[in-house]
């Protein structure tokens, strides 16, 4: 397969070994010292675009993806309040997309257990819950991509919680005591070289339940989003990772 790399930063390096490992060849790269290389004629030399680029360029990206008639694969967070016109955008092209706040096999794993731990814990009112996430200091969005999506699976399965609020700290005790007691709380941390740290909270009077997932390198999100590149190849229309990870079956 050939692969173009929207994004040649932190992910799109680990991408391109985990690819060639894979026996695909990599057309082009795109970082902001060669955006001029973002052409249709280039783009049109690949299988399938891989983008993992900022919040602020991903939107432009996929549509110049789009118009060009290639598949993408989207790991770019912070764009989640734009899925809608994306979607518009992909059905207008007849495009294909497939986006994931996270690509690695043990976090869609959590995400399913996260919802089904949200249903039980409707049981027990007397617990309260919040999301943590870590992740280096570089990191542009917050709260992360995948504690919104964490978030929301509570949400929708967790009766006491309508909507989230994020909090940005510095140390690990984010003051609570102003938000409502049906939004749910995501403490987003910074800390240098954390991958990516994400925790439920469940905490009550008497004990406190918490449910981990700790990234210890980048490679399981680079991995992923490989997969999903084959996966995408020969489809159309804009698809989540759940329609990869199918832990329904
Ligand atoms: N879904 C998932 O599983 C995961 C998602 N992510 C997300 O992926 C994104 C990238 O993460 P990461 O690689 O760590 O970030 P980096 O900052 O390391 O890399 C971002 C890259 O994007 C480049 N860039 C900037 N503008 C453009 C543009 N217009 N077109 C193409 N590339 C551009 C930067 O170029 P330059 O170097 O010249 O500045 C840089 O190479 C983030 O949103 C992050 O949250 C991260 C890990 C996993
Ligand atoms: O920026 C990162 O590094 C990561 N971003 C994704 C997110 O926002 O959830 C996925 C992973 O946690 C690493």
């Amino acid at each position: 397969m050939k692969i173009a790399l929207l994004g040649y930063g932190k992910m799109g390096k680990i991408i391109e070994k985990i690819a060639l490992d894979r026996k695909h060849e990599i057309v082009l790269t795109t970082s902001q010292e060669n955006l001029h290389d973002l052409t249709q004629e280039n783009l049109q030399k690949a299988d399938v675009a891989i983008e993992f680029s900022t919040p602020s360029t991903v939107l432009g990206n996929i549509e110049a993806c789009f118009k060009a008639g290639l598949p993408v694969v989207v790991g770019t967070t912070g764009w989640h309040h734009e899925t809608a016109q994306m979607k518009e955008q992909c059905a207008y092209h007849k495009g294909a997309l497939l986006y994931a706040t996270n690509f690695s096999v043990g976090v869609n794993i959590f995400f399913h257990v996260n919802k089904m731990l949200a249903k039980l814990m409707n049981n027990y009112p007397y617990y309260d819950v919040q999301v943590e996430e870590i992740h280096h200091t570089q990191k542009l969005d917050s709260p992360s991509g995948t504690a919104i999506t964490i978030a929301e699976g509570i949400i929708d399965n967790l009766e006491a919680k309508a909507g989230w609020v994020n909090v940005l700290t510095t140390d690990d005790a984010a003051d609570d005591a102003n938000i409502p007691v049906d939004q749910l709380l995501i403490e987003s941390l910074r800390i240098e070289n954390v991958p990516g740290t994400h925790t439920v909270i469940y905490d009550s009077e008497v004990d406190t339940i918490e449910f981990k997932h700790t990234a210890h390198n980048r490679n399981g999100f680079a991995l992923g989003a490989v997969l999903a590149a084959e996966w995408i190849q020969g489809k159309k229309g804009f698809y989540s990772v759940e329609d990869m990870f199918d832990f329904n079956k």
